[in-house]
């Protein structure tokens, strides 16, 4: 019998704000549980309420109602340092560091293990630099942190709440100022990080993809405030994780894990092949107002990757081979008398 519990559980939790007096909630009730050695991705979009209920199970803000607890404590009965000590929380809100450097910012975050006064021991150190390493900001670590970019300054936060270790960690879009390379490697840093030291590891972002890549659990936030939580497969697997994205003329297409930029209307195209070159070719054609098609249709494309080439046919005319798919787009857009002048405009 498995003797796993989770580290944080909530139970009828409603957050929100109170305004002259009177609650304003934003989420809730949420039944919530947070398990050693996962990601969780909370999703949701705009003003759904991800940020608030991080804050209030960081215990930054108190909950409208219901129970928050780190294992079998309540949190409210936690002193900010054994809370500390517990959980770890980087914010979107600006750091003023003063003229810290960010070896003393990510330093501060070993304050909760040694007290204010407390000098930091050669194993404190070793987090402090373990930190650094892990987040790619040993090379900086001499520099103010008020001379740092967006991106340098998020992943020094990120490293500070590392430098804390504490079993849980709570992120609010820490993904939000770096670069592609970047966000994929902070992703799969932090996926790493939960499987290997047991850390519960929360993190909300608006990286859709990703998260649905990298996360063991989504919590997902609809604009309704009901929580609902489970892999990303079963979630999207169900509908609910689109449902919580619908918006008028975008779809969510299960089938890639993306949004539809486009919405082809044009005559189909099939395509034939497969692999990269036919993955790009699809877009290609969506792009350009067609609907890519498996089944036969009076436009083909076959599709070669070695030599990368293509091989358009229209109707029963020759077959005609293209060294790029610019060339090969030109040759479709070309429709004989019978057919459509152009492909279909896209409406937005
Ligand atoms: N300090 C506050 N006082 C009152 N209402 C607030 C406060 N902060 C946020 N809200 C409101 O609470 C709701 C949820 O906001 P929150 O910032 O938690 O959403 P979010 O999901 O994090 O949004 P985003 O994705 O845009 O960052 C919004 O309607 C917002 O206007």
């Amino acid at each position: 019998m498995s003797t796993r519990i989770p580290l944080l559980t909530a139970e009828a939790l409603a957050v929100g704000y109170v305004y002259k007096k009177s609650p304003r909630p934003v989420a809730g009730p949420l039944q919530l549980a947070l398990w050693p050695g996962e990601l969780v991705c909370l999703l949701g979009p705009n003003g759904a309420g991800k940020s608030t209920l991080l804050r209030t199970l960081a215990g930054l803000q108190p909950p409208l109602s219901g129970q928050l607890h780190l294992a079998d404590t309540a949190l409210s009965s936690l002193s900010a340092t054994e809370r500390a000590r517990q959980l770890s929380v980087v914010l979107t809100d600006r750091v003023e560091a003063g003229n810290l450097t960010v070896q003393d910012l990510v330093s501060l975050g070993r304050h909760p293990h040694t007290g204010w006064l407390g000098g930091l021991s050669t194993q404190d150190d070793a987090h402090v630099q373990a930190a650094l390493a892990a987040t790619g900001t040993t090379s900086f670590a001499r520099r103010p942190v008020g001379e740092l970019s967006d991106g340098e300054r998020q992943k020094v936060l990120l490293a500070r709440a590392l430098a804390q270790d504490t079993p849980i960690v709570l992120l609010d879009e820490p993904t939000a100022h770096l670069d592609l390379p970047n966000r994929v490697a902070l992703m799969r840093l932090l996926h790493q990080l939960a499987r290997q030291t047991g850390k519960a590891i929360l993190l909300s972002t608006h990286e859709l993809d990703l998260a649905l890549q990298a996360a063991d659990r989504v919590w997902l936030l609809p604009a309704d405030g009901e929580l609902r939580t489970g892999t990303p497969e079963d979630l999207v697997l169900s509908g609910q994780f689109a449902a919580a994205f619908t918006r008028e003329g975008l779809a969510f297409d299960p089938s890639t894990g993306t949004f539809a930029l486009h919405a082809p209307t044009g005559p189909a195209v099939q395509i034939l092949g497969g692999g990269a070159v036919a993955f790009w070719t699809r877009r290609a054609l969506e792009r350009e107002g067609f609907v890519p098609t498996a089944g036969p249709a009076a436009r083909r494309v076959a599709t070669s990757a070695d030599p990368v080439l293509w091989t358009t046919q229209i109707d029963a005319e020759t077959p005609q081979t293209h060294a790029t798919m610019e060339a090969m787009l030109r040759t479709l857009r070309e429709i004989p008398a019978n057919q459509p002048r152009t492909a279909a405009v896209p409406t937005c």
